[in-house]
């Protein structure tokens, strides 16, 4: 099994968890077969799903899988058909009971609990939107959103309020009295998106949600659950085979193959550090500009001065590092602008602060601003974008290197 370096929890996992995770799963399995629990302890780790299968009649739906999820994150499970996603998010709140391993809730151990705990999380604390909308047929819009309310036993008025609240949240105010058929696809499943939003669950697990939706519909759903989750925040799991809307939709991805996890890591860890020819064949036609930041084209700045500094000193230091250009900062090292020794003129330097030849008005951008968004800047201008974080510039961006980017993209739409 091979992991990436960044941002990764591998098998033991135990060291990289955040403490911020609300939800840790550790060394879980899931073996369909007899004999389960003592083939998870015992089987060889170089052997393939299949020859396990053919050996024993045991199916590794989950073989050893660890990972962590923080508040206000979406941690993405992407795979083919048969990898064991579904499978692997069924055992997160035990609808599907695990070999092995361990699931913590907020550290509360869910392999533990008993039925009234496991009633208990299930209504509160997790809330799980399926494939199918999972919809009462008989039930209409209103009365299916408050049905996760009644059964928590809270008053009429709070489930009244409480579902207008995620009603207007999903856009589907004014269909509170239909029926699901009487709704489009994409409204039903807006529909089992207010019914999970409408118990505030802490954890919200998505098993394939949009995959029974047209692509255009589809595409708009995962726009407004990435617009959702900005206001909602809240730990989620989502799941699909599709790569860019794993990509799209996660703030980190976890590639499964036969059960286990291959890669672990930021849509830009994955699209430019693949582990391995697997990964790296979902990444080819992705479009780097829209997964891609000023974070990984950006140079990291070699020499720094400040406006009073002696013109001619810099332009030392600029040639002995053999560096064309300077950052400058103040005394309490926030950016002020740039030097380029080509702006140095051929006299009079001696007498020349760094102050005459900066230049102060190069366009800033943040680390994690996509490279697709840097395009109008890039082709504007001449001075370098500056990557600020905090006030403080951690490197710049040559204009020619963010354009070759961007025309290496084939234009896939995301
Ligand atoms: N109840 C079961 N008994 C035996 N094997 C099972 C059972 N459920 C799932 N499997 C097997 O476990 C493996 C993982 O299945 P799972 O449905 O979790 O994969 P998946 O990635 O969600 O696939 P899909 O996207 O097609 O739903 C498959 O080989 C499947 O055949």
């Amino acid at each position: 099994m091979e992991y990436s370096s960044a941002n990764h929890t591998g098998p033991a996992g135990q060291s990289d968890v955040a403490a911020d995770s609300r939800l840790v799963c550790r060394n879980l399995w899931k073996v369909f077969g007899d004999g389960a629990r003592d083939l998870a302890d015992s089987v060889d780790p170089a052997l393939s799903r299949e020859e396990v299968l053919a050996q024993t009649g045991c199916v590794l739906a989950v073989r050893n899988v660890s990972f962590h999820v923080r508040e206000g994150e979406t941690f993405v499970i992407m795979g083919l058909s048969g990898s064991g996603k579904s499978t692997l998010v069924r055992c997160l709140g035990r609808l599907i009971e695990p070999t092995r391993g361990q699931v913590h809730i907020d550290g509360e151990d869910v392999l533990t609990m008993n039925k009234q705990q496991l009633r208990e999380i299930r209504r509160h604390k997790m809330a799980m939107v399926f494939q199918h909308f999972g919809n009462f047929p008989h039930k209409r819009v209103l009365e299916n959103v408050v049905y996760g309310l009644q059964i928590q036993g809270i008053d009429k008025t709070t489930q009244r309020r409480r579902a207008a609240e995620v009603i207007e949240l999903v856009g589907l105010s004014g269909w509170e009295e239909r029926y699901p058929h009487e709704l489009s696809g994409g409204m039903q499943q807006r529909v089992g998106l207010a019914r999970a939003l409408a118990v505030d669950p802490q954890i919200l697990l998505f098993d394939e949600p949009f995959s029974a939706l047209d692509p255009l519909i589809r595409r708009d759903m995962q726009d407004q659950l990435i617009g959702l989750q900005q206001m909602v925040q809240k730990t989620m799991v989502f799941i699909t085979h599709d790569f860019l809307e794993a990509l799209k939709v996660g703030d980190r991805v976890a590639i499964m193959k036969d059960g286990e996890f291959v890669q672990i890591g930021t849509p830009e860890d994955l699209v430019s550090n693949p582990i391995n020819d697997y990964v790296r064949d979902f990444t080819r036609d992705v479009p780097r500009s829209k997964v891609l930041t000023a974070r990984s084209v950006m140079t990291p700045p070699r020499v720094y001065a400040t406006a009073d500094e002696g013109l001619s000193d810099l332009t030392s230091r600029l040639i002995a590092q053999e560096c064309e250009s300077a950052v400058v900062v103040d005394g309490q090292d926030r950016f002020i602008g740039t030097v380029h020794l080509a702006d140095v003129p051929g006299s009079g330097v001696a007498h020349s602060s760094v102050a005459s030849v900066i230049r102060d008005s190069c366009p800033v951008v943040e680390p994690g601003t996509r490279l697709e968004r840097l395009i109008s800047l890039a082709i504007t201008g001449d001075a370098p974008i500056a990557v600020l974080d905090g006030g403080r510039c951690i490197g710049t961006i040559n204009r020619e290197a963010a354009l070759a980017a961007l025309i290496s993209d084939d234009g896939v739409a995301m």
